[in-house]
């Protein structure tokens, strides 16, 4: 498989005073995977999305996206790309099916705009204002509007926060399908049971620096080596990452609300 995105040595720095955020990442990001970025608040995931997306800039470091980097080649990146829009008001009067069709507009080849609908369950909610819809159904109708343009490559920061198990589990099957379909994805989630069931490729940041990566069952077997614990696969994701950074990452998130 070849690399979508290869990142060397990234680092990012907010202020004058070159507090990195970032602090010389290094990964690649294989064509069709699903790509988790975990950590704690704060350890860098969103910086790390927006740079890729080409909405922030490095300090330094490289970053390319099919071979490409983003000061020479926007254009060509943007047609390649989506990302999944945060949940805002800025839509809220808006229909179903006028935005997707709005979206669909800006390429010029897109998806069938009804067929998608269809796909995603939202037919009975096609001339349903934005706003008037539950959360799981808004993240649906958002992530049809990612993905009318047909792009190889979508990120996901947080796409599940705040809904509820069915939702969240419907939202998962239609991830899947996209990656059985060839669509590699980047997502960033505070939801270990999510990067299991949907990541091939986890990198755990912590303060900005790689503290761990690879598969999930082989960050299994790398943190826990009691193999009553690890042969059934009795730790989970989650018990990694409260062996690995101290905190839990519900209960650290819960504090935060
Ligand atoms: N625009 C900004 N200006 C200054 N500092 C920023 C800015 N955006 C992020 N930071 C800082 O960069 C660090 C990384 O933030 P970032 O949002 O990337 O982390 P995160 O892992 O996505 O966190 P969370 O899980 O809480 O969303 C934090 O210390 C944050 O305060």
């Amino acid at each position: 498989m070849s690399a979508v995105i290869d990142v060397a040595d990234l680092k990012k720095s907010y202020n004058k005073n070159n507090t990195l955020v970032l602090k010389g990442l290094s990964f690649q990001v294989k064509k069709g995977q699903c790509f988790g970025l975990l950590g704690p608040n704060g350890a860098g995931k969103s910086t790390t999305l927006e740079i890729l997306q080409g909405l922030k800039k490095p300090t330094s470091g490289k970053v390319s996206l099919f071979g490409m980097d983003w000061k020479d080649n926007e254009k060509q990146i943007r047609m390649k790309i989506g990302g999944l829009l945060q949940s805002n008001n800025l839509y809220g009067r808006t229909k179903v099916k006028e935005a997707v069709r709005l979206f669909a507009s800006f390429y010029k080849d897109p998806m069938d705009v009804d067929e998608l609908i269809e796909r995603f369950g939202l037919t009975d909610k096609a001339n349903a204002w934005l706003d008037s819809l539950s959360g799981g159904q808004k993240q649906r109708v958002f992530l049809a509007m990612t993905i009318v343009g047909k792009p190889e490559l979508i990120f996901l920061d947080e796409p599940t926060t705040g809904l509820d198990p069915t939702s969240r589990q419907s939202f998962w099957e239609i991830i899947k399908s996209l990656k059985e379909e060839g669509m590699t994805v980047i997502l960033t989630t505070h939801y270990m049971d999510e990067a299991d069931y949907l990541c091939d490729e986890l990198l755990i940041i912590e303060q900005g620096k790689i503290i761990e990566s690879g598969t999930p069952d082989a960050i299994i077997h790398r943190t826990f080596t009691d193999p009553v614990i690890r042969e059934p696969r009795k730790a989970t994701l989650n018990d990694v990452f409260l062996k690995l950074t101290g905190h839990d990452i519900l209960k650290q998130e819960t504090s935060h609300a």
